[in-house]
């Protein structure tokens, strides 16, 4: 059996920037050869996602907006999709967002449209996403979404985006349920604290990244190449036996009471 990802086609949802972990992912599967689809949020991400695929050695790179928190435009997405590249073989979903003042303090401050919004981008785009790519992976496939221990135990400051990483995880695997029958797996990598543009909205990152580096079994930081290594595994038949998991990929933290 071959490792390879040659031949295949992989979307990747998400990259913002260089520090970004969708970045790290896109990285590894280029690496093991895959051909790549970039989908970002709005024209601002537009230009940095062109600019970073184009260090890559390979000019067949694909590029769509997405605003996940349109159904219309989920499926437009991925009708153009289908139609400039038919079959896909995988898809890593590396999409969130709370609001700032929803990222410290107390959660029972949260506000509904705050907490909606979270579950919204977080939580049901994964659901929406997995519905409309599916009929593309037609030779089976494998999809990544990106959570965080937050959503399995109580992280101070990640509040609402501790809720919404629970319901994801749980949407995870019910889409997994749904979709296994396809020969399509879903799997989330659970990710220890990296430095990327999104943790910046997070109070008190700092701290966790230090008690990381202090507590953790490997007493090292996580990198985004590391969190790219497991994504190729899972988007590779490596990992053909599974599917509904979460891989913590956090030098062991999870572990620890
Ligand atoms: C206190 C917990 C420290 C470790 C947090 C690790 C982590 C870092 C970044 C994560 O991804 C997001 C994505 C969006 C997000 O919402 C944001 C980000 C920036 C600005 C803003 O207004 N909202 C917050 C975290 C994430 O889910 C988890």
């Amino acid at each position: 059996m071959n490792f390879s990802l040659e031949g295949k086609t992989y979307v990747v949802m998400g990259v913002a920037n260089r520090r970004s972990i969708a970045w790290g992912i896109a990285q590894a599967l280029h690496n093991a050869g895959a051909r790549l689809v970039f989908t970002y949020a709005n024209e601002r991400f537009e230009k940095p996602v062109r600019e970073l695929a184009g260090s890559l050695d390979r000019d067949d790179s694909l590029f769509y907006e997405c605003d996940v928190t349109d159904d219309e435009a989920i499926k437009q997405t991925f009708t153009s999709i289908k139609e400039d590249v038919g079959v896909i073989h995988g898809l890593a979903h590396c999409i969130a967002f709370a609001n700032r003042d929803d990222l410290n303090g107390e959660f029972i401050d949260t506000s509904r449209d705050g907490f909606l919004l979270s579950q919204n981008i977080s939580a049901y785009s994964l659901a929406a996403v997995a519905r409309e790519s599916k009929d593309l992976m037609t030779e089976g496939g494998s999809i990544v979404t990106l959570t965080y221990l937050g959503g399995e135990r109580v992280v101070q400051n990640y509040n609402v985006m501790g809720v919404a990483k629970a319901s994801l995880d749980a949407t995870m695997k019910y889409t997994a349920n749904d979709l296994g029958k396809h020969g399509i797996r879903v799997n989330a990598i659970s990710a220890g604290p990296i430095r990327t543009l999104s943790a910046k909205g997070v109070g008190d990152f700092n701290s966790i990244l230090q008690e990381i580096e202090e507590r953790a079994p490997l007493r090292k930081p996580v990198t985004q190449e590391e969190v790219g290594d497991v994504a190729y595994f899972l988007m590779s038949d490596l990992s053909r036996g599974m599917t509904g998991e979460i891989l913590h990929v956090d030098s062991g933290f999870n572990i620890l009471g």
